[in-house]
């Protein structure tokens, strides 16, 4: 099931097109420690932005900074050209969705999603209107007389979507609003919610610590490391080309190895030799991230470093092994079903360093 909405797909943009919402170096720390410090970052209008990062990182801060929910110390809020900070949060026109979906218990679905447009003193006709237009867009249109209660979490979810898209926001803000689902409802709310933030144009910044749902959802994403954007772009270059060891590892990329300077390329601490065009005369470089499908196992002597695998995991791409080699360091290996080997069996392991990832610190 997908949102039905009026527009065909708005393009996304990129970050060459003129920022909608630009921030500039935002600093904002609490007293006892953590916050977020120096942010600047830019989102294009129809874009979904996600800040990604592990718990504390200070992405809920920066969010409720954006509403206007905690005051910066320090730094500079535009959207659409204006100064934002200055704007009390209810004159911002800015919708937040939270991870508990925070509806009145006491009210109808109706009634909940209605709710901002009476704040505004919308008209009751033009009112029913928009609330009945939202409903559908969210296809709970059937459920409109029902109480919060009464729906799953994934409707109740929705019900907040559509009490936040019917204001029409200048900027819709997300903070983890699929965490408290189960796993196959999320996968399919969160394409939904794709489909409706393009359909709609809507800009967005969209809280997560799940990079599967950064992914999914994000233009663009910024990953956070202790109050700070330590890496921001596509997610395809995020994902596949990240530049920090920090991003590399947060994201699971398997196998990170550490690596030193030796002539024109680089050497790991077990000896294996990386040219030096793959790292392409950077000097910041202190270790490279190879994907596992990027080692190949092999059981005869292929001249590759002898190691025994240690653990086998099956996983919708493959059949994931860590193995360990001779000396100890460890290196993750992802075959196809077929070509899988079994715990304990000694393997000789090749990877292909051409294809590692140059990282900085
Ligand atoms: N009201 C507060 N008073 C004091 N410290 C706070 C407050 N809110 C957050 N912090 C601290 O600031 C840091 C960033 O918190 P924040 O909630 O922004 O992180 P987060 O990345 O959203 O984490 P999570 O994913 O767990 O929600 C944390 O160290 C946190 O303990």
């Amino acid at each position: 099931m997908t949102f039905t909405h009026q527009s065909g797909t708005v393009p996304a943009t990129t970050e060459a097109s003129a920022p909608y919402l630009r921030l500039r170096a935002v600093t904002k720390q609490y007293p006892t420690g953590g916050g977020v410090a120096g942010v600047d970052l830019t989102v294009a209008k129809g874009d979904m932005l996600v800040l990604l990062g592990p718990s504390g990182c200070g992405k809920t801060t920066l969010l409720r900074t954006l509403a206007g929910l905690l005051q910066p110390d320090s730094g500079a809020i535009e959207l659409d050209g204006q100064d934002l900070v200055s704007v009390p949060t209810f004159r911002r026109n800015i919708s937040m969705v939270f991870q508990t979906w925070a509806l009145f218990p006491t009210m109808t679905v109706r009634d909940n999603v209605a709710f901002g447009l009476k704040m505004r003193h919308v008209g009751k006709q033009d009112r029913a209107e928009r609330v009945a237009r939202a409903l559908e867009l969210v296809g709970l249109t059937e459920f409109a007389d029902r109480l919060p209660r009464q729906l799953s979490g994934g409707q109740q979810q929705r019900v907040a979507v559509a009490r936040a898209i019917v204001v029409e926001p200048r900027l819709i803000l997300m903070d983890e609003p699929l965490s408290s689902l189960d796993h196959r409802i999320r996968v399919q709310l969160r394409a939904q919610l794709k489909d409706l933030q393009r359909g709609l144009g809507l800009t967005g910044v969209y809280v997560t610590h799940d990079h599967t749902e950064a992914l999914a959802l994000g233009d663009r994403i910024a990953v956070m490391d202790a109050g700070r954007i330590v890496e921001l772009g596509r997610p395809v270059d995020v994902f596949a080309r990240p530049t920090r060891r920090y991003t590399a590892e947060f994201l699971g990329l398997a196998n990170v190895v550490d690596v030193s300077a030796d002539g024109d390329g680089y050497r790991t601490a077990a000896g294996a030799r990386i040219p030096g065009d793959v790292t392409a005369g950077r000097s910041d470089v202190v270790a490279v991230a190879l994907r596992p499908d990027c080692v190949r196992l092999s059981q005869t002597d292929d001249g590759g470093t002898p190691g025994v695998v240690r653990v086998v995991e099956y996983q919708p791409g493959g059949v994931l092994h860590d193995v360990e080699l001779t000396g100890g360091a460890r290196l993750q290996a992802l075959t196809p079903v077929g070509l899988s080997y079994s715990i304990d069996t000694p393997v000789f392991v090749t990877p292909e360093w051409s294809k590692a990832v140059p990282l900085a610190d």
